[in-house]
């Protein structure tokens, strides 16, 4: 399948920079519109899902293209996630779930709709790790869970994801996740699979962010903390930054 614009803009953004932030706004949040001003210009896309309930899903994805100006990417929670309002969406396979509705079916029943409407897929293996068992997303998509002590079930989930043709790999622990995915993960699947690498759950503060990027994460997602201090969204920019071309800079002297 063909790269679309969205997609090449992130490789782009990934490519010149090192890493790419994504900032992961839930429209059934009240203060929306609030965050998509504050973060619009220090976010370099905008990510639109949650795990529980859709409102209004057509006129609030408006709303945040026309305050930040960005990308907007959906984040489907199920088949509902879906409106032409955006420019892509993540089309994703819950790969270790433990119910075939989360890995195939639900992408399935959402396909023609996403056709019909234009809008942007994009292939992308979606892989829940400890902490996600405490947090919505793992409770819903009925997660068997991949133990952060064996890093390298997360890193097999991925080389998988690349040999399927798939883009795109997040690894999630979940929104709110008491910890972030282990670093040697994130490393581990680097090094074995081509494929680029999201990383979010429970990133709230700059060095972690700086860490997860020097130890491969191309895209670091924030939900929460920009849910909660929208101001942070420069801090964690600067530090994706400065870690994206640190890990540029080490890759040219290879
Ligand atoms: C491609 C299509 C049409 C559907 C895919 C549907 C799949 C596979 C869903 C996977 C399971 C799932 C429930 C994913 C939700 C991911 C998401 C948007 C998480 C955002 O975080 P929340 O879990 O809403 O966080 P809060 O609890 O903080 O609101
Ligand atoms: O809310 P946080 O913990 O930043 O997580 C973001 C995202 O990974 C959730 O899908
Ligand atoms: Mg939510």
């Amino acid at each position: 399948m063909k790269i679309g614009n969205v997609e090449s803009y992130l490789n782009d953004v990934i490519k010149k920079e090192g890493a790419a932030y994504a900032v992961l706004i839930d429209p059934d949040e009240k203060n929306y519109a609030e965050i998509a001003e504050k973060v619009k210009d220090y976010a370099d896309v905008i990510i639109i899902g949650g795990s529980i309930g859709i409102c209004n899903l057509d006129d609030i994805t408006k709303d945040i293209k026309e305050i930040t100006n960005l990308p907007t990417i959906l984040f489907p929670g199920n088949v509902d996630g879906i409106t032409k309002e955006a420019d892509a969406l993540f089309y994703m396979t819950l790969m270790n779930s433990k119910n075939t509705y989360w890995a195939i079916t639900a992408p399935t029943l959402g396909c023609i709709k996403i056709k019909k409407e234009g809008i942007e897929p994009i292939p992308m293996a979606y892989i829940g790790v400890e902490p996600i068992q405490n947090t919505a997303v793992g409770y819903v998509g009925e997660v068997n869970v991949i133990p952060s002590a064996k890093p390298e079930i997360a890193a097999m989930y991925c080389l998988s994801a690349s040999y399927f043709g798939m883009r795109w790999a997040y690894l999630e622990a979940g929104s709110g996740a008491k910890f972030p995915i282990d670093n040697k993960a994130i490393a581990t699947a680097k090094h074995l699979a081509d494929i680029n690498i999201i990383v979010g759950g429970g990133i709230r503060n700059p060095e972690t962010a700086f860490e997860k990027v020097i130890y491969g994460a191309d895209v670091i997602v924030t939900g929460t903390l920009t849910e909660e201090n929208p101001e942070a969204v420069k801090e964690m920019r600067n530090a994706i930054k400065k870690a994206g071309l640190k890990k540029l800079e080490k890759l040219n002297k290879l």
